[in-house]
């Protein structure tokens, strides 16, 4: 029996070991690919048919509401029509857009023109921040999954802010000069509307305001900052495919081109976000989905890219610690708890990225099987 049991640990553990990124070389740098003359997409990236996009990248949809946080902290009125708002959008996308936020225009556009720098630099800068042979933090193409049948059309930097006690300087991104303190300042001010959000969804949930800061023990967040660079056929294609966050919360900011896409009826329908010029995109991720009692949407969603121009997005994805419980906070009478029992934060979360990495591989097999039977 003991043995039965480690040899399953053993094969779980050697499943997450092979979640590892991609060795690269300048030659395959998504912005090499897209700066070659009369380009036609490699078949690397060409998804099937029911994958591809079916709504435009700029055709934006007005469905996803965009509240206000003036009064928040100073107007209990104002706080309740805030609250009632969020709520709602939970329910219904698990995706809201936030203004009058209280992070500062400069601060965002000093993020923005850094980051996009940064992909415009030369390969060798940024492969000095590849991340194949297990590394924590740096430079990746198209997913931090490996294997996946079909790639995405992105490059990424991604690293860790929080704890500060545990950041690794050596894997941020050193250039463009300046781009590390900004990054500091960023993390900050994303780290404290990350606990003001959580705080009205706390209460929205009847739960004390700390209830779900105190669910993460202490809060992590780690930066994605994803460049689309322009693709030569983006209807083939897709920036970043359909996925949920894992944390709690997420917090986007994106340019002015427009190619966030959200469903909510699992990928059959999809709406593209409409970019506002210094708002952040809030999407509910799995942890939070699971501390609701799923009352509260996950937001499935994805990035279409286009000819015209590359598109940068930052996404601060808000998480507890590891061995954080995840376990429904309410449960009404009469109700079901949406996991069959309280398991750690990190389990969860290799439970999702080994669905993420079979399940294609297993559509994929299965779409094979029919064409063979036809
Ligand atoms: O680029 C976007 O709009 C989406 C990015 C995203 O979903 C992510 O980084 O998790
Ligand atoms: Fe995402």
């Amino acid at each position: 029996m003991i043995h039965k049991r480690k040899k399953t640990q053993k094969s779980f553990q050697n499943k997450i070991r092979n979640i590892i990124y991609m060795a690269l070389d300048a030659s395959t740098l998504i912005t090499t690919l897209a700066g070659e003359e009369n380009a036609t997409l490699d078949s690397r990236f060409i998804r099937d048919e029911d994958e591809r996009p079916n709504v435009a990248y700029n055709q934006f949809s007005d469905e996803i509401p965009i509240i206000s946080l003036k009064g928040l902290l100073d107007d209990d009125d104002k706080r309740a029509e805030i609250c009632n708002k969020m709520v709602e959008a939970c329910e219904d996308w698990g995706v809201f857009q936030v203004v009058h936020h209280g992070v500062d225009d400069k601060l965002i556009s000093d993020m923005t023109d850094l980051a996009t720098a940064f992909f415009h630099l030369p390969p060798e800068e940024k492969l000095r921040f590849e991340m194949s042979g297990g590394k924590k933090g740096g430079f990746f193409m198209s997913s931090h999954l490996q294997g996946q049948p079909v790639q995405n059309w992105r490059e990424v930097m991604g690293y860790f802010t929080y704890p500060i006690e545990a950041r690794d300087y050596s894997r941020w991104p050193d250039k463009p000069e300046g781009w590390r303190d900004v990054t500091e300042i960023y993390s900050e001010k994303l780290m404290e509307l990350a606990y003001k959000l959580l705080e009205v969804l706390s209460e929205a949930m009847g739960l004390e305001k700390d209830a779900f800061a105190k669910a993460c023990v202490n809060m992590e967040q780690r930066l994605i900052v994803n460049f689309y660079p322009k693709c030569p056929q983006p209807d083939l294609t897709l920036g970043l495919n359909r996925h949920t966050d894992p944390g709690i919360i997420s917090v986007l900011l994106q340019d002015q081109v427009g190619g966030l896409q959200v469903t909510r009826d699992g990928g059959k329908t999809w709406i593209t976000v409409q970019p506002i010029q210094g708002a952040f995109v809030v999407n509910l991720g799995d942890h939070g989905h699971y501390l609701s009692n799923g009352r509260f949407k996950n937001a499935d969603h994805r990035a279409v890219v286009n000819s015209n121009s590359s598109r940068l997005s930052i996404a601060t994805l808000q998480y507890p610690v590891a061995q954080a419980v995840v376990y429904p906070l309410p449960i009404q009478e009469g109700e079901k708890a949406v996991l069959d029992e309280p398991i750690t934060f990190s389990k969860m979360y290799m439970k999702t990225m080994i669905k993420e990495i079979e399940l294609p591989k297993l559509n994929k097999l299965a779409k094979e099987q029919d064409s063979l039977k036809l």
